[in-house]
This record gives C-alpha cells, structure tokens and sequence, in this order.
C-alpha cells in the first residue's frame, strides 16, 4: 500500500522545525515510525547550491531552478522510494514554500510567477496527501526570526505578507489538503493540535 506523504508549510518563523522536533520525540507520531525530511536538502549536492544561492545576491529565476532541482532530487532519492515502500514522510517545507515564496521572487520576472511555477511542476512533481499551514502575522514572524538571531534574505516583512498571502490562497484553494493551524499559540498547542490531525487523517486513510 502506497505510503502518504504530510507537509508543514508557513512564512519564516512560524515554527515549523520547533513542532517538527517535538513530532519526531512524539510517541503517538513515533508509533507511525514515520521518515522525517526537510526542503531544501540538507547536505546534498542540490541542498549545498540552494543554501549557497540563498546567503548570496543569486539571481530570482536560477534561485528558482535550484531550489526545484533539490525537489528532483528529493523526490527520486526520498520521497519516491519512501512511499513506495508505504511509509509516511513528513517534510518540513515542499513544493508549497516554492509556489508561496517564488510566486513573490519572480514578479520582477514574469507576469504571473505562482501559476508559472505551479505549471512547472505540475506534471512531475508528487502532491502531498496532508499539508499544514503554519499561519501567523508576519509581524510576529520577524519578531521570533529576530530572537533566533539569523537573518535570511526573505526575513522582511512587505515580501513576508506577500508569501503568507500566497500560502492563505493555497490553502483555500485546496480546502481538502490544507489545515491551516494558528501558529501565534505555544509550540504545545500547535504540537497537540498537528498531532491530532494526523492521527484522524492516518485513521481514515
Ligand atoms: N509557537 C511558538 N511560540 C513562540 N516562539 C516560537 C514558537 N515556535 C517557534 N518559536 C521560536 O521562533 C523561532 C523560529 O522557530 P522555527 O525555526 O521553528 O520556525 P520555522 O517555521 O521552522 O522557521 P524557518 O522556516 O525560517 O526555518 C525559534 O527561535 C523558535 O524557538
Ligand atoms: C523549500 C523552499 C524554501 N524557500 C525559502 C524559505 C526560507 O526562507 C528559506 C530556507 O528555508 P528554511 O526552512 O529556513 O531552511 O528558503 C524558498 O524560497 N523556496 C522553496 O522552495
């Protein structure tokens, strides 16, 4: 039986990897025996150039190509034979953080950059069976990525709006797939609400 594959989605600071963390020690999501993964890579070929291109001024449309040939190789190396083999893979970040963050990188580029990057991937790529978006203000997004310390190019507010206004459509647009979860609450409240939805989910699928 065909494995299923959970995303967590959401604009920088909406505390994907925190909860990520928390459902890998989580014994009811452990009991799944579940394969925990990430975009972009990390330490791959493909993973090593995307972090490269995003700490440097790396041009929009190659930044694009880069980080959509780490979905490539992801997918081949990862996420195909996982869920060939049945099992369930939660990745933090997918091709939704691509289509979201993208769709703004690229206006400079093209007249209509999400539906142009969806259309990319659109005969490829494997959808995901179960996506959470983490949603909260970006206000609130700059304040924790501001506490963390780090500051990536896409930590800016006006682009962060942009990004999560993408995620909102997203979501909306796939009312099925989506569960938007509101990530202003605790790591705890986000982490027993993630966990209970996948529970359900898992149960009748
Ligand atoms: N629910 C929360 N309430 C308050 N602070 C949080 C919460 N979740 C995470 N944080 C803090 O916010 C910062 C960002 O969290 P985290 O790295 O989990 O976010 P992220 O969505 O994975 O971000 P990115 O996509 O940029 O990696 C961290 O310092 C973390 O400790
Ligand atoms: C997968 C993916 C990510 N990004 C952006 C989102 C973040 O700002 C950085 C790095 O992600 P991380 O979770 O902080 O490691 O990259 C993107 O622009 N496009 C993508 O496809």
């Amino acid at each position: 039986m065909r494995g299923k594959l959970i995303t967590l989605e959401g604009i920088d600071g909406s505390g994907k990897s925190t909860v990520a963390e928390k459902l890998k020690k989580n014994p009811e999501i452990k009991a799944f025996n579940p394969i925990f993964t990430r975009e972009p890579t990390r330490g791959t070929l493909t993973g090593n150039a995307v972090e490269k291109a995003i700490q440097s001024d790396t041009d929009q449309l190659a930044e694009l190509f880069l980080f959509t040939a780490d979905h490539a190789e992801h997918l081949a190396k990862l996420i195909k034979p996982a869920l060939e083999n049945g099992k369930i893979v939660i990745s933090d970040r997918y091709s939704d953080s691509r289509y979201a963050y993208q769709g703004i990188t690229l206006k400079t580029h093209l007249e209509n950059p999400l539906e142009w990057v969806k259309d990319l991937h659109r005969s490829w790529t494997i959808v995901p069976d179960l996506t959470f978006l983490f949603d909260i203000r970006p206000e609130i997004s700059i304040e924790r990525c501001g506490k963390r310390g780090e500051q990536s190019k896409f930590e800016k507010l006006e682009f962060l709006r942009g990004v999560r206004e993408i995620f909102l459509k997203l979501a909306a647009d796939d009312p099925e797939r989506f569960i938007v979860i509101d990530a202003s609450h605790s790591p705890e409240y986000v982490e027993k609400e993630v966990v209970k939805k996948i529970q359900e989910f898992l149960s009748r699928n």
